[in-house]
């Protein structure tokens, strides 16, 4: 069951839900405005000057009501209404705004406000903005003051995250009722700035199914007991790191000893004689690797190359029974080759396919271009062509996986936008699936603790740059003890 505060909703559903809770006498709009200017009197000094930009549809409905209750408890506040073709919402909400000795203005002064609110077009945008839009929008964002925007900022596309011709860059993004994935995807989080969701009192009851989910999953599987031992925690292999090419394996294979493998191989194209900064890694070749499926969780790809051989091994590793992993030039060997996508649609093992946006544009056989276009889709259409699991990366990672409701992560942070994150991450997924995490389960607490590791680093450095693969594994490492500890007694 996905709450309220989680659930991602579809256009059609979300439309939806506003008829149920108007059929129930709830007043959304009313409530919209008191969660808006809630926030404004916990964030903007009393009295301060407000220049509340409102459309012509319900999202400037909700930005002139809230003006007035502003205005009402002491804010200077201004509303600027650049299209006189309102709805009937915002033409009640006009009268009541004149009836308190409200002032409305058709274009920008010169005057900078302390705070502007961005209510021009919400979940309705319907086209991309164009033409005096464009115009206002681009001064709007010159405008040297903090800006929250209603429900979404203007011109951004509340799913894919995408800006339709332009969107207002704010400094703070209150959305209304529930959340929509594209507060935190594609070009999402660099426009709304610091999100935060009000619910308006919505009863959960009126809530039709969502299609996708916030929600992290626990850590409570991942629990231990005293009378463990190494063997109960599995083991990893990862097979990658052409000659040459060996440090994303190592990368990969420290990731899932830091992360709580009980064990962990990795396989390169030479065997090397040891990690010294991880002597723990048992280090085998590729031919050990195809022989002996030691591990019960396998990784191929970091710096595997596009060799023959490296395809031999793809090849083989798509046959054998243990839970599989698709990173790296592994996805870039499947696109190029219709018989390995056949034999990779034939498993009935586990499967993860870990893509970045480009090589899901390869395995698309589209630009990277449409793939961020609709990251949601993109993801979607991954797994289902390819009957796997998938996790698409870039700023709000997506999971997966068919008949299953998607699932988007909320954090992350440009201090992972650097070689060798994505080897850790290959490598932390396979740390928890050798554990006992179920595939999308693990995958998705893996991408998560990555995500918060960014974030963490930072915040603690003022910045994002930086960030090294031992320092990722160190904060990565330390929040799931972290999670563990608030997770309660472990499942017997
Ligand atoms: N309907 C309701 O009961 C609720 C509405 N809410 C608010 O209402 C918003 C949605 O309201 P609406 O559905 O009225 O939509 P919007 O207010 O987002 O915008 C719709 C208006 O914009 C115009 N428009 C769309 N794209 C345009 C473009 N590219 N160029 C120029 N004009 C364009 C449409 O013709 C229409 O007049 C939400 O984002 C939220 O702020 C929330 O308060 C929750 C409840
Ligand atoms: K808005």
């Amino acid at each position: 069951m996905i709450t309220p505060e989680h659930g991602l909703l579809a256009l059609p559903a979300l439309r939806q839900l506003e008829q149920n809770a108007e059929a129930a006498g709830l007043q959304l709009m009313q409530h919209a405005a008191q969660a808006i200017a809630g926030w404004c009197q916990a964030h903007i000094p009393h009295g301060a000057a407000i220049l509340v930009a409102a459309g012509p549809g319900n999202n400037g409905g909700d930005a002139i009501l809230a003006a007035c209750l502003l205005k009402q408890a002491g804010y200077a506040v201004e509303v600027l209404l650049p299209e006189p073709r309102v709805n009937a919402a915002v033409a009640a909400a006009l009268q009541h705004w004149q009836a308190l000795g409200g002032s409305v203005r058709p274009t920008l002064g010169d005057t900078p406000p302390a705070w502007l609110l961005d209510g021009l077009f919400g979940v309705g945008l319907s086209r991309p903005l164009g033409g005096a839009w464009l115009h206002l929008i681009r001064r709007l964002n010159s405008l040297p003051c903090p800006k929250l925007a209603i429900d979404i900022p203007s011109g951004l596309d509340a799913w894919t995250g995408q800006p339709r011709g332009i969107a207002l860059r704010a400094s703070h993004t209150l959305s209304l009722l529930c959340p929509k994935p594209g507060l935190y995807t594609a070009q999402g989080r660099d426009y709304c700035g610091h999100t935060s969701i009000a619910l308006l009192d919505c009863p959960p009851t009126h809530y039709p199914q969502a299609s996708g989910s916030i929600a992290v999953p626990q850590a409570l599987a991942l629990k231990r007991r005293h009378s463990s031992h190494k063997g109960s925690y599995g083991s990893v292999s990862v097979i990658g790191g052409a000659r040459g090419m060996s440090g994303a394996a190592i990368l990969a294979g420290r990731a899932a000893l830091a992360l709580g493998a009980g064990k962990v191989f990795v396989h390169t194209q030479d065997a090397l004689l040891l990690d010294p900064a991880t002597p723990e890694l048992m280090l085998r070749s590729w031919q050990d690797g195809m022989n002996v499926p030691a591990a019960n969780v396998m990784l191929i790809g970091p710096g595997l190359g596009l060799s023959d051989q490296a395809h031999q091994a793809l090849d083989a590793l798509l046959l054998h029974d243990n839970t599989l992993v698709l990173d790296a030039d592994a996805l870039n060997l499947l696109a190029a080759d219709s018989q390995l996508q056949a034999r990779l649609r034939q498993r009935s093992y586990p499967t993860l396919l870990t893509p970045h946006p480009s090589e899901a544009a390869r395995l698309l056989d589209c630009s990277t271009e449409q793939i961020q276009a609709d990251r949601i889709a993109a993801a979607r259409q991954l797994a289902q062509q390819f009957a796997c699991t998938v996790l698409l990366k870039g700023s709000g990672t997506l999971l997966a996986s068919s008949g299953q409701p998607y699932r988007l992560l909320v954090h992350g942070s440009p201090a992972l936008a650097v070689a060798g994150q994505g080897d850790l991450l290959g490598g932390a997924i396979c740390a928890l699936l050798a554990q006992g995490m179920p595939l999308l389960d693990g995958a998705h607490l893996a991408a998560d603790l990555h995500a918060c590791a960014g974030e963490h680093y930072e915040t603690a450095q003022g910045g994002p740059i930086g960030l090294s693969a031992s320092t990722t594994l160190q904060l990565m490492s330390h929040d799931l003890n972290q999670r563990l500890k608030q997770a309660g007694a472990p499942a017997f």
